[in-house]
């Protein structure tokens, strides 16, 4: 069993073996910084291969694999990685130094809107230093939770990492999530401390917090301000010296991981690769490891940041490859790519994405199912975390039930769709998923095993027919100033969270872990969190297993009748007043009808909760917050989003 001592212990092995590994890695000590001389030097960039050169191929054999490194930026959101990287594109004359400069990497329309990274980014910068010119590939990661699969893929690229964190808020629930997800790659890890300009900025309190959280000395850590530029440029000559280049062989045959694509409807997949061994050029054949299919390769590059054509791209070097794959099944993420006639073993690839919250989607008007479709399939393309089964309902017709990590999650894919695809669809209930262990011998052979996943509740089977329910719990990291902990303890009491661990971080800060059921969580705890906690505590979260729950399926009835898209399953201490919550909201968002509808919540034939219906129709406010707020569709949930018929959907065009 998982004791507390337990868990401790395991802390301690795991940083044990970290310095073990760092000494036997050589990691170099910090160096004294360069004289002025070097640094001015170093500071003006190689101008051929800057944003004015555009046009010309570069040579990309210019650059040795003991002159490349691969990196990424982590950190907890918010901590300034964007704005760092927009400060290493400027120095190394990537871009163009202006103050419009914000967040160049984050392209995308939702993540200009929303002020986050959702995508992992790369871009090549090239370097001169000591007299020698250095490729230095970077990858900038999202930080909020719900993306993290981004930071695994992109640590997959690289070498190292620099662990952002910021000044005044110290190391938070993501600052640690992140660096284990780098720790467990066994990637050098620079802490570099950003927004040493606030004036709450106390660098030296998150010196010693990297220190006795992550065991890395407090001379190890960088001290930036990212916004003004302050001291970035020793932050490239620490990836330099800090980060080993990559192992790879460029005389082997090729072999190149597909860690990212893209769908252009001129030009089909673009395919981002990381090569581990050999080289591609434009006119190379080659087969894809997943499908066996055979491409001629139309274009190779670099994004710096913006896409740019090279002559060829070797080992070590990360880059795009466009290969004439026009439909999007072709180009899997985490496929390995290698030379016809030239087999090789594919590289591992990536552990496929485990969701946390299920969805069924439809589009709004049955005519768009082909076009919604079409835009599923591209836009999974390039968020392969997104699963998708087909599904349909008595209601809302033929369409899908697609699996998100998480609510922001479900809601970002739901906007990019309707932003680049024009795609307006409803969306149900989120549900995590159960599992049900059957006794019923009939159901086994139907389902042909005895553990089922449920991830639809109307399919939800009855107790009479299983042996027990399980539903999914998750391991959360919550770190908070000390004086918030009481009532944290009480919000995570009733959230049925078992208590793991606590420690404190420095002299007032403190970390929690706690096992939640995934249920308790995925809704609306970070808000609870953030409001009885004044906005200063922070939560992750990390996948846990299953454990048993008595679990009961909920239905919902307008008029005597049960709705299938709004039946939920609940823990059955938390039947009657999920059932009173979701029937008063119904009561509230139901359109205005000329008679009364009773809104019923029943378990079985028991009737648990009742309203009558008459005259609720609210306006329906489309706000969008950077977490949370309501998205387009029919939704109930577990009891806090509001509920929107087809037909106000389709009235407020929303
Ligand atoms: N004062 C100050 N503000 C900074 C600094 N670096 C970043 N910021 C601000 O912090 C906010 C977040 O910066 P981002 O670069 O978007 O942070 P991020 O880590 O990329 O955020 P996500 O991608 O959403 O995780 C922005 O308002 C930045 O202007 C800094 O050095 N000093």
């Amino acid at each position: 069993m998982w004791t507390l001592a337990g868990q401790g212990c395991w802390r301690r092995c795991a940083l044990a073996a970290w310095a073990t590994r760092a000494a036997r890695r050589g990691l170099p000590a910090p160096r004294p910084a360069p004289t002025r001389g070097a640094a001015a030097e170093s500071k003006a960039p190689d101008r051929s291969y800057s944003s004015a050169d555009r046009k010309e191929k570069i040579d990309m054999s210019r650059f040795p694999v003991e002159n490349t490194r691969n990196f990424s930026i982590i950190a907890h959101v918010d901590h300034g990685k964007s704005t760092l990287a927009d400060r290493l594109l400027e120095l190394t004359g990537a871009i163009d130094k202006t103050k419009n400069n914000k967040q160049v990497l984050d392209k995308l329309q939702v993540e200009r809107e929303r002020g986050i990274t959702v995508k992992a980014q790369t871009a090549s910068l090239f370097y001169d230093y000591e007299g020698k010119q250095y490729l230095l590939n970077l990858i900038d990661t999202p930080g909020h939770v719900d993306f993290s699969y981004e930071v695994s893929r992109s640590l997959s690229a690289c070498q190292g990492v620099l662990l952002v964190v910021d000044a005044n808020e110290g190391i938070q629930a993501q600052t640690v999530a992140n660096f284990f997800l780098a720790f467990e790659a066994q990637l050098s890890v620079i802490p570099v401390i950003n927004k040493i300009d606030l004036k709450n900025a106390d660098p030296e309190r998150v010196e010693k917090q990297i220190e006795k959280v992550f065991d890395i000395p407090s001379d190890e850590c960088i001290k930036i301000s990212a916004k003004l530029g302050t001291n970035v440029e020793s932050v490239l000559q620490a990836v330099i010296k800090r980060i080993p280049p990559p192992k790879v062989h460029r005389k082997n045959p090729l072999r190149a991981l597909v860690f990212d694509s893209t769908f252009d409807q001129y030009r089909g997949v673009i395919a981002n690769v990381a090569l581990f061994d050999g080289v591609v050029s434009k006119g190379d054949k080659i087969v894809s490891a997943h499908t066996q299919k055979t491409y001629e390769v139309n274009e190779v590059g670099v994004l710096n940041p913006n896409e740019q054509p090279t002559h060829k791209l070797y080992a070590g070097q990360v880059g795009y490859l466009i290969a004439g794959m026009k439909d999007v099944t072709e180009a899997q993420i985490g496929d390995t790519l290698y030379l016809h006639k030239q087999p090789v073993e594919p590289l591992p690839g990536f552990k496929s994405a485990k969701p946390m919250v299920f969805a069924g989607m439809y589009p709004i008007d049955q005519s768009e199912y082909n076009n919604l479709k079409s835009a599923i399939e591209k836009l999974t393309l390039n968020d392969s975390s997104v699963t998708v089964h087909r599904d349909s309902s008595l209601a809302l017709g033929a369409g899908w039930r697609l699996g998100f990590l998480g609510l922001l999650h479900m809601e970002v894919f739901n906007q990019r769709l309707e932003q680049e695809y024009n795609a307006s669809v409803i969306l149900t209930t989120p549900t995590v998923p159960y599992k049900a262990v059957l006794s019923s011998a009939k159901l086994i052979k139907e389902y042909r095993e005895k553990e089922i996943t449920i991830i639809n509740p109307a399919q939800f089977p009855d107790k009479s027919k299983v042996t027990e329910y399980l539903e999914p719990i998750v391991l959360g990291t919550i770190i908070t100033p000390d004086e918030y902990t009481g009532k944290i303890m009480m919000l995570c009491q009733a959230r049925r969270a078992v208590q793991k661990n606590m420690m404190y971080i420095d002299q007032n800060r403190i970390m929690l872990k706690y096992l939640f059921p995934l249920n308790e969580i995925v809704v609306d705890f970070y808000d609870s969190l953030k409001s009885l906690s004044s906005g200063y505590a922070s939560f992750d979260y990390e996948d846990a297993g299953y454990q048993t729950a008595e679990l009961v399926k909920m239905d919902i009835l307008l008029n005597g009748n049960i709705v299938e898209e709004l039946v939920t399953v609940v823990h059955k201490d938390k039947a009657y007043s999920a059932g009173k919550a979701i029937c008063e909201r119904l009561k509230d968002s139901l359109p205005r009808q000329l008679f009364e509808i009773a809104i019923q919540a029943a378990l079985g034939s028991k009737i648990i909760a009742r309203e009558t219906g008459k005259d609720g129709t609210r306006k329906i406010k489309s706000s969008r917050k950077k977490t949370g707020g309501p998205v387009s569709g029919l939704t109930s949930d577990l009891g806090h989003t509001k509920v929107y018929s087809k037909a106000e959907i389709i009235k407020n065009g929303s």
